[in-house]
Parts: C-alpha cells; sequence; structure tokens
C-alpha cells in the first residue's frame, strides 16, 4: 500500500484502484431498487458504511484523503453525521488536524449546538463526506458552519455518483474533490 504523495497521473491511477478495489471487496458496491437521500430512486447503491465500518477499507480512504488534505490550506477537518464521522475521524488522526464533527439537526437540551469540536471564526475546513449525490446534504453543512465565520473551502468524498454536487458545489464556492467517481467504480 502506498503512502506516498502521488508524484504523477499514473500513482494517483494506482490509489483510485486500490479503493475500487477494496470498496468492491467489502460489498460497498450494490444493485437494486434503492431510494436515496434526495427522494431519487437508483438502481444501484454505495453502501459506503459497509466501507467506513471495515477497518483494511477505512485506513486506505483515510490514507488517500489524508494525501488531499496535505495539499489544501486547511486547518480543520469536518464530517457530517452519520455517514462523514467515522470518514472525517480517521483523516484527523492521520493528520493530526482537530475534528469538528456536524450534526443534522440541533439537540433540544445540552449544549444545543449542531457542533462538537472546537470551531472559530477563522477556520478553514475541509470537509468529509462518504457519498455525494445531489450535494444537498453536504451544501446545507457547509452553510451552517459559515454561518460562525469560519468556511469550508474543499469537500473530500470517497464516491461522487456524478449527479449534480461538483456543480452544486460550485455555486457555494466549494470544491469537491471525489476519491472515486460512480462510473470508474461500476466500470
Ligand atoms: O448528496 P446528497 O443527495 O445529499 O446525498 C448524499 C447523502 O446521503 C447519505 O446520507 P444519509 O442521509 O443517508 O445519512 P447518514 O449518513 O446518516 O446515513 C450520504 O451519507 C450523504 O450524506
Ligand atoms: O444519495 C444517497 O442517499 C446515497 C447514495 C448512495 O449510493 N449511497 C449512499 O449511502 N447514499
Amino acid at each position: 500500500m502506498s503512502q506516498s504523495k502521488p508524484e504523477t497521473g499514473n500513482e494517483f491511477e494506482t490509489q483510485k484502484q486500490e479503493l475500487i478495489a477494496a470498496l468492491k471487496a467489502c460489498g460497498a458496491v450494490r444493485y437494486g431498487d434503492f431510494t436515496l437521500a434526495s427522494g431519487k430512486k437508483s438502481k444501484y447503491y454505495i453502501d459506503i458504511k459497509k466501507a467506513s465500518t471495515d477497518p483494511k477499507t477505512l485506513k486506505i480512504i483515510a490514507r488517500q484523503a489524508a494525501l488531499r488534505v496535505r495539499e489544501m490550506d486547511v486547518d480543520t477537518v469536518a464530517g457530517v453525521e452519520l455517514g462523514g464521522v467515522p470518514l472525517a475521524t480517521a483523516v484527523s488522526l492521520e493528520t493530526e488536524l482537530p475534528l469538528l464533527i456536524v450534526r443534522k439537526s440541533v439537540k433540544d437540551y445540552g449544549t444545543k449546538s449542531r457542533f462538537v469540536g472546537n470551531l472559530k471564526p477563522e477556520d478553514r475546513l475541509v470537509m468529509l463526506e462518504d457519498v455525494t449525490t445531489s450535494g444537498g446534504s453536504v451544501k446545507d453543512a457547509i452553510e451552517v458552519v459559515r454561518e460562525t465565520g469560519a468556511n469550508v473551502k474543499y469537500v473530500i468524498t470517497v464516491v461522487d455518483r456524478e449527479e449534480g454536487a461538483r456543480e452544486k458545489l460550485k455555486e457555494v464556492d466549494a470544491e469537491l474533490v471525489p476519491l472515486v467517481s460512480a462510473s470508474d467504480l461500476l466500470k
């Protein structure tokens, strides 16, 4: 397994193939009739929680995402509950950057905050997402972070289904960085 920074397109390709093989081996690629978070129907589903609960696959994701994070001018790694949390935690361990967890909704007791971690207005974040389809879930999280004054510049997604997330994030001035796209994974 390569842990060094890829110097060439070929090394990125080798890494991509390693991740594709791991995703298939852990049973993350499923075919059938599925309804997605956005309400869309799909004939396939990336059961990415199979990947994030499999230590070998999670390690591959964390190392590959960490290589991307080291190229970015960011100081915090964020993940939206639920799927983004194990990924962001693993990348935080790998990069030693602080972790921020974003809740999907506010708890009406305790701290009543959507954030777990130390979020400061000057922070620049990269957000980890497991799958992007419409990009709606992660866009919502970006907006809630930005209300505090902090900024999310990048979103690393393990699998981008290529159904509009890149464009949606561009509208809010955030860059989508997929580790794998659905068209490569389903080849
Ligand atoms: O790009 P979108 O169209 O928003 O779809 C992708 C989102 O849907 C899934 O989350 P889900 O709502 O299933 O939540 P979970 O992580 O709590 O399982 C996935 O983890 C992404 O967050
Ligand atoms: O859009 C979604 O909700 C979605 C699609 C997919 O392939 N996998 C997943 O976990 N969520």
